[in-house]
């Protein structure tokens, strides 16, 4: 694992956006696996800026996401859909018929995960998988349990997770209770893991991500056995960890 440590968010954002950036330069039809939640939105504001500046072109990337809440609509603003319209998609020249979301709406979960399972596959792989961290240690929407999930799968969300994401909506009973998540076995396929870690509150996780025992118990400890993980966290969130 490569960790770059950063003074601060803007730091981290910009640092995460070179790496992609370089990605889609040295190939202009990168497969980039794209997260959501408040860490990488800073990173996505760089992407825009640097394209509206005419240094990047999406026109021939393809992108696919981790996850998606089951049971939100494309309109709802909460929906990761949404999400990813707002802070990247309708700012860059992307083509939205090569992006990819689980659907939200699709009720029924067995055919909602193979059929994302097949957009993965046909896709060739991920080039770059972009990652967050939620306070649990979970990746995608993958929650602490006793297996690591190889595939898209539905997922009851944990309290600790609807607890962190209260914030995004008006009252915590508007938090879904499921999500579709891609698994973990795919994101250990993608080429490269770029993951943005930031502040304090994320200290604690992050150590027992880079320095703990792999276990399904911390997710995105799996990363460990990832040939090309770089890390990219500011101070805060890098502040326990014991660096040689
Ligand atoms: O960046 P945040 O808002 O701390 O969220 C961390 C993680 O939690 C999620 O938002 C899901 O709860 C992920 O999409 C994200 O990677």
């Amino acid at each position: 694992m490569k960790l770059i440590q950063t003074k601060d968010y803007d730091d981290m954002s910009r640092k995460a956006a070179n790496i992609i950036s370089a990605q889609v330069i040295l190939k202009p039809d990168s497969v980039l696996g794209l997260a959501t939640g408040s860490t990488p939105i800073g990173t996505y504001k760089k992407l825009i800026e640097w394209y509206q500046k005419g240094d990047l072109d999406f026109s021939d990337v393809r992108t696919v996401n981790l996850d998606e809440y089951k049971g939100l609509t494309k309109e709802n603003d909460q929906s990761y859909y949404y999400f990813m319209n707002e802070n990247l998609f309708k700012h860059i020249n992307i083509d939205l018929t090569k992006t990819n979301i689980p659907d939200g709406t699709e009720e029924d979960a067995k055919k909602e995960c193979d059929r994302y399972n097949h957009v993965i596959e046909s896709m060739g792989g991920i080039d770059l998988q972009l990652l967050g961290l939620g306070n649990n240690g979970h990746i995608g929407f993958n929650e602490p349990c006793d297996t690591f999930d190889k595939l898209t799968h539905c997922v009851t969300l944990t309290q600790s997770t609807i607890d962190a994401n209260a914030r995004f909506f008006e009252k915590i009973e508007d938090v879904p209770r499921y999500a579709y998540t891609m698994g973990i076995g795919q994101i250990m396929s993608a080429k490269k893991v770029l993951v943005v870690v930031n502040g304090k509150g994320k200290a604690e996780i992050l150590k027992k991500v880079i320095e703990g025992p792999v276990t399904p118990f911390v997710p995105a400890s799996i990363l460990q056995f990832h040939p090309d993980v770089t890390i990219v966290a500011d101070e805060e969130a890098a502040s326990l960890l014991t660096l040689e």
